[in-house]
């Protein structure tokens, strides 16, 4: 959702190992061929290798073999990655950018959508609607192997109760539990290697802090933190070693932002502070990196329900140092960065993508600096 609950892919125009002025996408057929070599650890092994590709009607020879000559580029390589995003019910928000991203990077798209809008989003998807919107950097269709229904708010049937089973909303599907959609792609797939959580939900985020009941507080933690640490919980048994997962928050989390209310400034501050323990956590148990993206205001279909998007996105491009348009493809970037070898490193952190918005501490219109 908006700076709330509730993207193409220009860094990845680096190819992997190969020259600058190739996209990285374009790339990716060639590199397939020689993929038993590279492994899916990508990059890594590329210094070694050499080989040539046809690029439109030329071929480019790429000899990148050590001490013959420096490689250009460094690629975001997710070929061989399975990767399972929760939160796609449309082409507008930041869980669609981030799809496009990993897709874009090689990976095998797995999507969970919001059991009550599942529906129109796979007759959408079926009959064309987001065709434009899965146009990939080098012309191909973004695929999305398979959509589970999934509601992230119920962890097995048990807790689901008897008048949401019978919602006509729901009875047409089934295994949309967090329980059964693990088991699901278990099932389907065997395993994944990136988990990214993309969704939120305050039903009183409208209502300020002090006005918000303990149910509408505790719904805003159920759908938007707590849903998190239980896709973890239960993604992580079938998450292969080495890989990776995250989550959006923002920066409401940290600073007052009046209007995100309903108690998810508090959601996302949860999300936050329980990304640094399941970093530990994950990290000795299955060697999974655990991060979350601030990421800036966008307007989604989830931020929309807030009611000022449009006044955040006007005051972030006034005040941000970068004094431009946040794309979602920029998360969706930053995103396949974080969840790539790239950033082995990196766990447990919260990495802004907000065009630096967050560092400001006042607006650029105060009379502090105005004079
Ligand atoms: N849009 C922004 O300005 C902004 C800024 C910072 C962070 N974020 C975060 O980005 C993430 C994605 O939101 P978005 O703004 O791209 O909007 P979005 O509408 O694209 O995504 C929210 C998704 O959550 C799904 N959802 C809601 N409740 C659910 C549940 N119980 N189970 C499963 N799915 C459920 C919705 O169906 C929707 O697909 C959220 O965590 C949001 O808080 C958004």
């Amino acid at each position: 959702m908006a700076p709330c609950a509730a993207a193409d892919a220009q860094m990845l125009a680096a190819s992997p190992c190969i020259s600058a002025s190739q996209s990285m996408l374009a790339s990716r057929a060639a590199v397939s061929r020689i993929s038993p070599a590279l492994g899916t650890s990508g990059f890594a092994s590329c210094p070694r290798i050499a080989y040539s590709r046809p690029l439109g009607s030329s071929s480019v020879a790429v000899r990148a073999v050590s001490g013959e000559s420096t490689p250009h580029g460094l690629p975001i390589d997710l070929r061989g990655k399975r990767a399972f995003i929760a939160g796609v019910a449309d082409d507008n928000g930041y869980g669609w950018a981030i799809a496009k991203a990993l897709a874009a990077a090689g990976a095998e798209i797995l999507v969970g959508t919001w059991v009550p809008a599942l529906n129109i989003f796979e007759t959408s998807l079926r009959r064309g609607k987001f065709d434009e919107s899965r146009k990939l950097p080098d012309g191909s269709l973004m695929e999305i192997a398979k959509v589970y229904p999934l509601d992230a708010v119920y962890d097995s049937p048990e807790d689901v109760p008897e008048e949401v089973k019978t919602n006509k909303r729901y009875s047409g599907s089934s295994k949309w539990t967090v329980k059964e959609a693990a088991e699901s792609v278990k099932e389907d797939f065997g395993s994944i290697d990136i988990l990214v959580h993309s969704l939120a939900n305050g039903p009183e985020v409208t209502k300020p802090l002090l006005e918000t009941s303990r149910s509408g507080y505790l719904a805003a933690m159920s759908a938007s933190s707590y849903s998190y640490v239980s896709l973890l919980q239960h993604f992580l048994p079938i998450m292969n070693s080495g890989g990776a997962s995250i989550s959006l928050t923002y920066i409401a989390s940290e600073r007052t932002i009046p209007g995100y209310g309903g108690g998810m400034s508090s959601a996302k501050a949860a999300l936050e502070s329980d990304t640094r323990v399941l970093a530990f956590e994950a990290g000795r148990k299955g060697n999974i990196r655990v991060n979350t993206i601030s990421a800036g205001p966008l307007g989604s279909r989830a931020a929309k329900a807030i009611g000022f998007i449009e006044k955040m996105i006007e005051y972030s491009y006034v005040n941000a140092p970068l004094e431009k348009e946040l794309r979602a493809d920029e998360v969706g970037n930053a995103a396949a960065f974080l969840v790539s070898p790239l950033a082995s490193a990196i766990t447990g952190s919260t990495v802004y993508v907000d065009n630096g918005l967050n560092t400001m501490a006042i607006a650029v219109d105060s009379p502090t600096v105005a004079s």
